[in-house]
């Protein structure tokens, strides 16, 4: 496995550097524009999304970049390894070397089921299965089929977790509205500051709110705090401890801490460790996405990652997208020192 060079040690990296002192800090891309007429053409990419035939154009004519700004962030990508490192993280290779574990999320949007291994055991079933629960949880609970303490359907869901537990699912929740069920109401709750739960309870009835306890570790405290609050909160209502296996389930991969907190282990949704946080909307943590917009809809928007992957995986860097728009990242952050770096519909 490759290491990781530090990026400002490699000869590209000095060239970048003339080449940004070079072009100058007054770049008035009209001119670009003007000197080539098919600037648009030669700057843009076209993803070919294999799962619903759709196109997706990536138009990144706008950036301050030159010809040679495109060969020298590309030459970038080959001294770092990025594609060995891709290669790599596609067999399951322990690439995140501080924790020595596999990045492996793109095995959960798997849906061609391709062979995929972590130290020579297939992922494939695994993933699969935790699919196939959601499927069946997502359809019993939209349909009225899973009924709470008192015998009604649950008409709103809140899911507490921070971080890669939390904003994930909101962003693609958030996202994918339109296909949303329009009856459920969804909450994140990720605040240690008690008002957060305390508004989410407010608009919650017990005999009908699912919650969802998202948490990889089991640990964080904010995450663990706001799902004592919760419980005790219901409990305050349902009155029984046998009441809570039909209004909490877990997304984690600690059975034990799971167990502990009181939730039964057939209510929890698994994952591994090769999940990083960041990714994890596309696993077990994603139920409530699920549970929104539906299971159809939810493999639909794996089977568009995992097409993502396949173009990832198999384009040349000069015409990879997820490749041209990370490299567009570090030329403006590491050499305009930029802070934020906007990607607009
Ligand atoms: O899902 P957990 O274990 O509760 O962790 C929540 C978040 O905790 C943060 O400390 C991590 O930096 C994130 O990556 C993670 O998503």
């Amino acid at each position: 496995m490759p290491g990781f060079a530090q990026a400002n040690d490699l000869q590209a990296w000095q060239q970048l550097q003339s080449h940004h002192s070079e072009l100058g800090k007054n770049i008035v891309l009209k001119e670009y524009f003007e000197e080539d007429p098919q600037r648009f053409e030669r700057f843009s990419r076209t993803f070919h999304n294999e799962a619903d035939k759709s196109e997706t154009l990536f138009d990144f004519s706008k950036n301050f970049i030159t010809d040679e700004t495109l060969k020298l962030l590309v030459q970038l990508a080959k001294e770092a390894k990025l594609e060995e490192l891709r290669d790599d993280m596609f067999a399951g290779k322990k690439i995140n070397f501080t924790e020595n574990r596999a990045v492996y999320h793109v095995a959960l949007r798997n849906v061609t089921n391709q062979p995929m291994e972590v130290d020579g055991k297939s992922v494939v079933e695994g993933v699969n299965e935790v699919l196939e629960h959601m499927k069946e949880f997502s359809e019993q609970v939209r349909s009225g089929k899973w009924k709470g303490y008192t015998g009604k359907k649950m008409n709103t869901i809140v899911n507490i977790g921070i971080g890669g537990s939390d904003l994930g699912p909101v962003m693609v929740s958030e996202a994918l509205k339109p296909y949303g069920d329009r009856n459920l109401k969804l909450h994140f709750v990720s605040n240690i500051d008690g008002t957060h739960m305390a508004e989410a309870l407010r608009d919650s009835d017990p005999e009908t709110t699912l919650f969802l306890v998202a948490s990889k570790t089991f640990t964080t405290a904010e995450t663990t705090t706001n799902a004592n609050t919760a419980k005790n909160w219901f409990l305050g209502h349902a009155k029984e401890a046998s009441h809570i296996a039909k209004h909490f389930v877990a997304l984690s991969t600690n059975e034990e801490e799971v167990t502990k907190f009181g939730i039964d282990k057939k209510n929890m949704f698994g994952f591994s460790d090769w999940v990083g946080g960041r990714y994890s909307v596309w696993s077990a943590i994603g139920l409530s996405v699920c549970l929104f917009i539906g299971f159809d809809n939810f493999h639909e928007f794996l089977a568009g990652a995992h097409s993502m992957d396949k173009h990832f995986k198999e384009t040349p860097l000069e015409e990879n997208i997820p490749v041209l728009g990370g490299l567009l990242s570090v030329w403006y952050s590491d050499f305009f020192g930029a802070q934020t770096h906007l990607v607009s519909p």
